[in-house]
């Protein structure tokens, strides 16, 4: 069978998840598009032989329509989840699953009443080979207790319309996912403090940023987030346990030897840092939508507990860097919890 994919947002990432939904996974096809630049929806949708829709509501009604991509911008997604989940198809949302706790809550429940999983959120890391070796470690037990782990985000530059909170938001992010999976553990509080700033940033920015989490076993986890460090993307993680530790592994690159140097290159950009886990998270949820299964992916009930995290870390950081704890629900038995 093959999977009918319609894409809600063409832009960036809408448009590369088209080319790997059409040319990287089998089993997938890109049946319709929209985007509310609508020469952009058709110009896409033309490349790869699909029908240009005005709405996303339209796009979600179609009957050529198994699945639906959401890769619209953030505030858009929650009103597209919900619409999917309603029409009870599989609904693969980029994060954030939504922008406030609120709305995840909302599609929490949506997606409870209906009976069944139907949404997948985008935290690609899970899929990452590194990561999931990390995982395999951990589950053996042989370190004993994770009891601190540190981490590094580092990006070499960001636009002028990044600010200071998207550095929980849309960079940390991501470790706040991978590590409540790669721990089996939640998150309880989030501090952020500021070190003296780079002077390679626009002046309204933070940056470095360094975040202190607390898990509800005591984990500490410290995270460097440095997102104009100039010489390239670059991601650690090391989780310290009782027994030893267990390291991240740099992406396979050449050793170079001349001119009495030694030295490997340093990737650039995250799209080619996490293609693969992208490519693997496609292959992953494609399958499970041909087969009819649940999405084993990160759910809707990690999209909430990512956002309400990363709005602890943003209070933390707009106070001065107090300690805050999350405000979060019990998770319900539905989603692996006991609520
Ligand atoms: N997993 C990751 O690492 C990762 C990386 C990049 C972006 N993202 C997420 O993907 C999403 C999109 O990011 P992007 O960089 O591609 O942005 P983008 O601005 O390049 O593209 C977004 C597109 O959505 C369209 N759009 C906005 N609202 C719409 C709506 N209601 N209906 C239809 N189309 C709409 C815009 O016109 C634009 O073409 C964001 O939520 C972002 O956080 C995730
Ligand atoms: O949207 C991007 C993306 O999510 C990257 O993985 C992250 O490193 C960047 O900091 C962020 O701005």
């Amino acid at each position: 069978m093959t999977v009918r994919v319609g894409v809600i947002g063409a832009g960036m990432i809408g448009q590369d998840h088209t080319r790997r939904l059409t040319e990287v996974v089998t089993g997938a096809a890109v049946t319709a598009v929209t985007d509310i630049d609508t020469l952009r929806a058709a110009e896409v949708a033309a490349r790869v032989g699909a029908t240009a829709l005005p709405t996303g509501a339209d796009l979600i009604a179609s009957p050529d329509v198994d699945a639906v991509l959401v890769t619209s911008w953030g505030p858009t997604h929650a009103e597209h989840v919900l619409n999917a989940i309603a029409a009870g198809k599989p609904v693969f949302c980029e994060k954030p699953l939504a922008t406030t706790a609120e709305d995840c809550l909302r599609i929490v429940e949506a997606e409870r009443a209906q009976g069944r999983r139907l949404v997948q959120v985008g935290f690609m890391r899970r899929f990452d080979a590194g990561y999931r070796q990390m995982k395999e470690v951990l589950s053996t037990g042989s370190l004993g207790a994770p009891l601190i782990v540190h981490c590094a985000h580092r990006n070499p530059t960001v636009p002028e319309s990044y600010h200071s909170a998207m550095a929980a938001q849309d960079t940390a992010v991501h470790e706040i996912d991978v590590l409540r999976w790669l721990l089996d553990d939640e998150i309880v509080s989030a501090q952020v403090v500021t070190p003296r700033a780079t002077s390679k940033r626009f002046p309204h920015l933070k940056d470095p940023q360094i975040m202190i989490f607390e898990t509800s076993e005591g984990v500490r986890i410290d995270l460097e987030v440095f997102v104009n460090c100039q010489y390239g993307y670059d991601i650690q993680c090391e989780v310290v346990g009782e027994d030893g530790l267990v390291r991240l592994p740099d992406p396979a690159a050449v050793g170079v030897r001349t001119a009495a140097r030694h030295g490997t290159n340093v990737l650039q950009d995250w799209k080619d840092r996490f293609a693969e886990a992208f490519d693997t998270e496609f292959r992953e949820w494609v399958a499970s939508v041909a087969a009819g299964t649940e999405p084993t992916g990160p759910s809707s009930w990690d999209g909430y507990a990512a956002t309400v995290i990363t709005d602890a870390a943003v209070r933390s950081l707009e106070s001065g860097g107090e300690l805050v704890t999350t405000d979060m629900k019990p998770r319900p038995a539905f989603y692996g919890g006991t609520a």
